[in-house]
């Protein structure tokens, strides 16, 4: 449907839909725009972060204003480029331990489960310094359920009571997450200050200790929570669209594989080798374009009047930017059906700024972002250097589905193999 809007009515096109006024912006130059310059004008779609804020309490990614801007100034440090890299080495001892135990051949290895529980021990070790054992197949099926319950909420005006008898399966996947992250924080909390590791749990605790008003335990766990959930889910679900880009793309993956045994050898990934695994990284900035992990969070309510452009939007509109109709657009990535990761050479790119938004733009832009592209180029080179991947025989291409964040419609299984000399 947006596409047909666009079609017919060019790049900003408001439509009547009551009781709302929709907006969409779909023109690179307006989106910054609207995301940069106005963004104080605006909030997130109320009803999103409703269904939202019933998992993540009132966190960064729900909270807005003054609230937003104390929660986001207080995390940003820890979500840094220098932080990032930092990590690592920690990341690097995760994939290598569960890659240990994936076979060196498989005809149709569940790729997505495995790269979900590594995304899952990745952030677990960045917020809490542990990983997660036995518990992950329950964890990412409680996350699963409380997607679909999610996703299926958000488009309806009001969400039911926990208790309704339906709602069973959402009622104990929540207290699940709520168990995991709360024996994190009592365990913690049970220990003298000088024994806690250096992790994000901790740095929050100290919040908490200098200004308990402002930092009070429920907020600590909030952000515990936010962290947690859009911090593996996103890379999970990126990570699997890569390996199926890489089953798709032979080309490509024999590219990236190459420059990954140049790079490394047989050496395990460090902070210096990240700037030299480029073309590594241009495979997944190329998957993400592709396939944007959350373009549910594009979607923005005006506060006040919002210039945009030739005109003057009033208070109240439902401006949306469709991520995955600009990441298509032929205008600004020629053949977008195509996965070509050289267009984000730096050498060659023509990309308009606004054009690509994986991470979205503006000061909402993901914290997480500079940890997600460290880790998946981390988890990319050590995969690529041990396993080629392709498609089962007989494999039908996964659709995407929107399940809070974009996923393939049916868990991903892909055939690994030794990969050539
Ligand atoms: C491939 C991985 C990821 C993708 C594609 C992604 C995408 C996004 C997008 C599109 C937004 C909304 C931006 C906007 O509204 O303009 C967002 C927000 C956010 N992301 Fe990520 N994300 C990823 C990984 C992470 C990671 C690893 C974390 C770590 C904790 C994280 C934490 C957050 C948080 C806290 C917000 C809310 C920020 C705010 O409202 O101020 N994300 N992400």
């Amino acid at each position: 449907m947006l596409a047909q809007w666009q079609r017919e009515h060019g790049d900003v096109v408001h439509a009547r839909i009551r009781p709302e006024h929709f907006v969409m912006v779909s023109d690179p130059e307006r989106v910054r725009e609207l995301l940069v310059a106005n963004h104080d004008g605006l909030i997130r779609w109320e009803r999103g972060m409703r269904v939202f804020s019933r998992i993540h309490g009132h966190s960064v990614l729900i909270a807005e204003g003054e609230a937003w801007h104390g929660k986001r100034h207080t995390l940003q440090a820890n979500f840094s480029r220098s932080e990032a890299l930092a990590f690592v080495p920690a990341i690097t001892a995760a994939a290598e331990r569960a890659m240990a135990r994936w076979p060196a051949r498989s005809e149709a290895w569940p790729i997505e489960d495995e790269l979900t529980s590594l995304a899952m021990t990745v952030i677990l070790h960045m917020v809490f310094s542990e990983g997660i054992g036995e518990e992950a197949l329950s964890v990412a099926r409680a996350v699963r359920v409380l997607g679909e319950a999610a996703n299926k909420d958000m488009f309806l005006p009001a969400s039911g009571p926990d208790w309704l008898p339906w709602k069973r399966a959402r009622r104990q996947s929540l207290a699940l997450l709520n168990g995991l992250i709360g024996r994190h924080v009592a365990a913690r909390l049970a220990l003298p200050r000088d024994a806690w590791p250096d992790d994000l749990l901790s740095r929050l605790l100290d919040q908490h200790r200098l200004d308990a008003a402002a930092w009070p335990l429920r907020a600590v766990r909030d952000e515990c929570m936010t962290a947690f959930l859009a911090g593996h889910d996103t890379v999970a679900a990126t990570l699997t669209w890569w390996t199926w880009c890489m089953a798709a793309n032979p080309d490509a993956q024999a590219a990236a594989r190459e420059e990954v045994n140049r790079v490394l050898g047989e050496a395990a990934p460090t902070a210096g080798h990240l700037a030299s695994l480029a073309c590594v990284r241009r495979t997944l900035q190329e998957t993400m374009r592709l396939y944007p992990a959350a373009p549910v969070l594009f979607s923005r309510r005006s506060t006040r009047p919002v210039a945009l452009g030739p005109w003057l939007l009033p208070e109240g509109v439902m401006f949306t930017v469709p991520v995955q109709l600009i990441h298509h657009d032929p205008r600004w990535f020629p053949e977008p059906g195509v996965f070509r990761p050289e267009r984000f050479d730096p050498a060659v790119t023509t990309i308009p700024h606004g054009a690509y938004l994986p991470f979205g733009a503006g000061p909402r832009v993901c914290l997480g972002q500079h940890l997600a592209l460290t880790e998946m180029t981390v988890v990319a080179a050590l995969l690529l250097r041990r396993w080629a991947v392709s498609a089962p025989e007989g494999m039908v291409p996964p659709r995407a589905v929107m399940n809070v964040t974009l996923k393939p419609d049916r868990p991903l299984r892909l055939r690994l193999s030794v990969p050539p000399a």
